[in-house]
């Protein structure tokens, strides 16, 4: 899990795909007005001296080229970390998904963050977990859900109470070992269940991630 930084604050969540690049949302960069992003790696909790956290520059960010701030489409961001980074215990690469077919309807995933808590707002400082059901797309886009907004690039899970929340975007959704998507803001409300969590799904995307990484790679 990494913690996506600015100032020392964290302001969005993040994975590690391959040593040295970590994937996370395209809208993490929306408050940011062009500045580089800092990735802590290794951490638990945001603030205590932990053996194994290490903050990492960012050689370069790249959105997907289809994401905007309109829409939650192609949300996507990957970040070239200035090293590789140094794997032990607590830093592991994260394996994709890369088979294209959605994942069945009540399959238990889990979701991880440092993003607010409740209703209250409070941030947290050590990292929470969360298991979530997915719905199917058929529920999730329902009228009185996200009205037909939710793409096959697109996946859900029941935000009945539990859900994800403000700086959660960027985070792994990972069901049985494999990273299936990543968390996306959606319509930025929480713990609503008339608005279901939205993630963006990796499969459809990983001609573009290998296709970045190998460029980046020189
Ligand atoms: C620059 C960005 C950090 C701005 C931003 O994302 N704001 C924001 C505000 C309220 C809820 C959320 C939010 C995130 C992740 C999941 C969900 C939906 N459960 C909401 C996100």
């Amino acid at each position: 899990m990494a913690s996506l930084q600015l100032d020392g604050q964290h302001i969005c969540g993040g994975f590690l795909i391959a040593k040295q690049w970590v994937l996370s949302a395209a809208h993490c960069t929306e408050e940011t007005d062009g500045k580089t992003f800092q990735v802590l790696l290794g951490a638990h909790s945001l603030t205590e001296p932990e053996p194994h956290k290490r903050l990492y520059r960012v050689r370069a960010q790249i959105p997907h080229p289809g994401s905007n701030i309109h829409n939650n489409k192609d949300d996507l961001l990957l970040l070239q970390l200035e090293e590789e980074a140094e794997l032990n215990a607590h830093v592991q690469v994260l394996p994709l998904q890369r088979e294209d077919r959605d994942v069945a309807p009540d399959t238990v995933c889990e979701v991880a963050g440092w993003g607010t808590i409740n209703h209250s707002g409070r941030r947290p400082d050590k990292l929470y977990q969360l298991e979530r059901p997915v719905l199917s797309r058929d529920v999730c886009n329902h009228r009185t859900r996200h009205d037909h907004t939710i793409t096959e690039k697109m996946m859900c899970t029941d935000s009945r109470r539990k859900d994800t929340c403000k700086g959660d975007s960027g985070g792994p959704l990972v069901c049985n070992g494999v990273a299936e998507a990543v968390v996306t803001a959606g319509s930025r409300v929480c713990g609503n269940y008339k608005k279901p969590a939205i993630y963006t799904r990796i499969a459809p995307y990983t001609a573009w991630i290998d296709g970045v990484m190998a460029a980046g790679d020189g």
